[in-house]
């Protein structure tokens, strides 16, 4: 047994799971590797354990990422794999994203319908999700949010159940998951969709020149910058996991238009917001302008959700 190439640590979850294989075969690939001396080191994390409440109320996004990072930072793995949306803006210094993905459909799926606007009055729409909850209730004021959690075929399997007349989930993975057919796709003017939807991360030791070099060549450079500005805004905005913000960076001419939205969590305001030739050169100036021209339109209560 000679040792892997590179050990590549990932959730343990069906999708996270797909998500490693994808960076294996990239890696694979990019090196001329076989694709049987990449190791993938499945890790359970608390985010995965706590299947009862709303995330927003346990303590945020370090829950996906905490035992990976110390896997990381102990030697264990060498890298890695997230779902970009799932990894808090600020990071611990040791650590450094090294590569993202080609970034997926960005869209959220809804299920159970054809569309926001033809649901039933009052339909029951599952999700734990802050953001598509304002997002639906300032849309559609009548409609009930009822807690949705766990991993895509649970939900799926709680609506097929009756648990909830309808949910939204994010058409990249359901496409990493093979359920391409699944629901209809929103159109992002209709919902913005969360900052990093759709792209897939890989970490490694700050001070690993090896994996970083490795990972590099895996790298898409449009979708490393457009997350990395719709991080900015989130960083900037100083949101928590129970704010519900929007982002979505798409490329324009040579550089990007960035595009952002925060709600109150009844949908009762929602302020929108757009900044155009933005560059990943100073991304970090043009995510501060935004957000602050964004609190500046802010009801006071919906401003109060940033200053946490
Ligand atoms: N919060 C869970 C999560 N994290 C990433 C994805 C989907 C994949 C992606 O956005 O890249 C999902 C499920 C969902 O929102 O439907």
């Amino acid at each position: 047994m000679t040792a892997p190439r590179i050990r590549l640590g990932t959730r343990a979850s069906p999708l996270a799971l797909a998500q490693a294989h994808m960076v294996a075969d990239a890696l694979a690939t990019a090196h001329g590797w076989d694709r049987g001396e990449i190791a993938l080191v499945p890790l359970t994390t608390t985010g995965d354990r706590v299947q009862d409440r709303a995330l927003a109320e346990i303590g945020g996004k370090a829950l996906w990422t905490k035992e990976l990072d110390a896997a990381l930072l102990g030697g264990h793995i060498d890298a890695a794999v997230h779902s970009m949306k799932d990894v808090e803006t600020i990071r611990p210094p040791e650590i450094r994203i090294a590569a993202m993905l080609p970034r997926a459909d960005v869209r959220d799926r809804l299920i159970g319908a054809a569309s926001i606007e033809t649901l039933p009055l009052g339909a029951r729409v599952g999700t734990a999700s802050p953001r598509r909850a304002a997002q639906l209730l300032a849309l559609r004021p009548d409609l009930k949010i009822g807690l949705f959690r766990g991993n895509v075929a649970t939900r799926l399997r709680k609506l097929a159940e009756g648990e909830a007349d309808a949910t939204l989930l994010a058409a990249a993975g359901l496409h990493r998951l093979g359920q391409d057919d699944v629901g209809s796709p929103v159109p992002v003017e209709v919902m913005l969709p969360a900052p990093a939807q759709g792209a897939i991360g890989i970490e490694v030791r700050a001070a690993d020149s090896d994996a970083t070099r490795l990972l590099a060549a895996i790298s898409h450079a449009p979708t490393f910058d457009a997350v990395m500005m719709e991080r900015a805004l989130l960083a900037a905005l100083g949101g928590t996991c129970r704010s519900p913000v929007a982002a979505l960076a798409l490329p324009q001419d040579s550089g990007f238009q960035m595009r952002a939205e925060i709600l109150l969590p009844d949908g009762g305001e929602t302020v929108r917001g757009e900044a155009s030739g933005c560059s990943a050169e100073d991304a970090a100036a043009q995510a501060m302008a935004l957000g602050r021209d964004l609190l500046s339109r802010a009801s006071p209560a919906l401003r109060a959700l940033f200053e946490g």
